[in-house]
């Protein structure tokens, strides 16, 4: 789905991430994880060509990066979920409003009985026409995931998707990651908190990634 060949970035200075080479196979469930700083978010930035690499390849679903025109870069990037670490809304339009964006963006009309049923898969149906100031952070984190998949991605890179929440509400952001990754999707969550990761590995099979020294290498199983 998306690969990393010999992969370095700098944001100018010295390299941030060196010699990355990883595959993340269709239907795979990845963690991320490193100190603060790290690169955590700067990884997912290049994942998603946000950011192209300063050397090395990244290949977007068996497609180039590089050879990509910019029409190829945003139909790829449609195939990809993000949840951003701040989960940012339009204040002024409800919930609802917020989650249709990606289709009023787009042109396309969103189906109400799909907009219902996700709302439902994150329990905020009842939230459908408050505005995201009225929304606790756990319900903020809920809705972002669902805005990232209501256009049904392939894959879904989630920034600290559980940042700022307790941990009974990470279990619950949790729960609908491993849904998710059971219908097939490919799954990559960055996040700091190692009891997630815990508990996410007793219910799937799931691979963590280390940020460590520049690079990125798969964590062995002694988390
Ligand atoms: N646009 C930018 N320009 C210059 N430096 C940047 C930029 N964005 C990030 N950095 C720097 O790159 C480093 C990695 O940042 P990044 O956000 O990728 O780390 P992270 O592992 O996600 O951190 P955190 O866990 O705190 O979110 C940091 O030192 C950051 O200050």
């Amino acid at each position: 789905m998306i690969a990393f060949e010999n992969v370095a970035y700098s944001y100018g200075g010295g390299e941030l991430l060196t010699d990355v080479s990883l595959r993340l196979a269709p239907g795979s469930f990845h963690f991320l994880t490193g100190p603060s700083g790290a690169g955590k978010s700067t990884f997912l930035k290049l994942a998603y060509a946000e950011l192209k690499p300063t050397s090395g390849r990244v290949t977007l679903f068996d497609r180039e990066l590089a050879s990509l025109t910019r029409d190829d870069v945003a139909r790829s990037r449609r195939r990809i979920g993000i949840v951003h670490q701040d989960c940012k809304f339009l204040d002024h339009m409800t919930l609802a409003a917020n989650m249709a964006l990606p289709f009023t963006v787009s042109d396309r009309e969103s189906d109400p009985q799909d907009m219902d049923d996700l709302l439902s898969w994150v329990g905020l149906k009842h939230l459908a026409d408050a505005l995201p100031p009225q929304l606790s952070g756990g319900e903020r984190q809920r809705a972002a995931l669902a805005r990232a998949v209501i256009v049904d991605p392939d894959v879904i890179l989630a920034d600290e998707p559980t940042g700022n929440v307790d941990w009974e509400m990470s279990l619950r952001i949790l729960t609908l990651l491993v849904e998710l990754n059971r219908m097939g999707k490919t799954i990559l969550v960055a996040t700091h908190d190692l009891n997630l990761i815990r508990q996410a590995k007793a219910q799937i099979q799931a691979r963590v990634l280390r940020i460590a020294g520049h690079r990125v290498q798969l964590a062995g199983a002694d988390l």
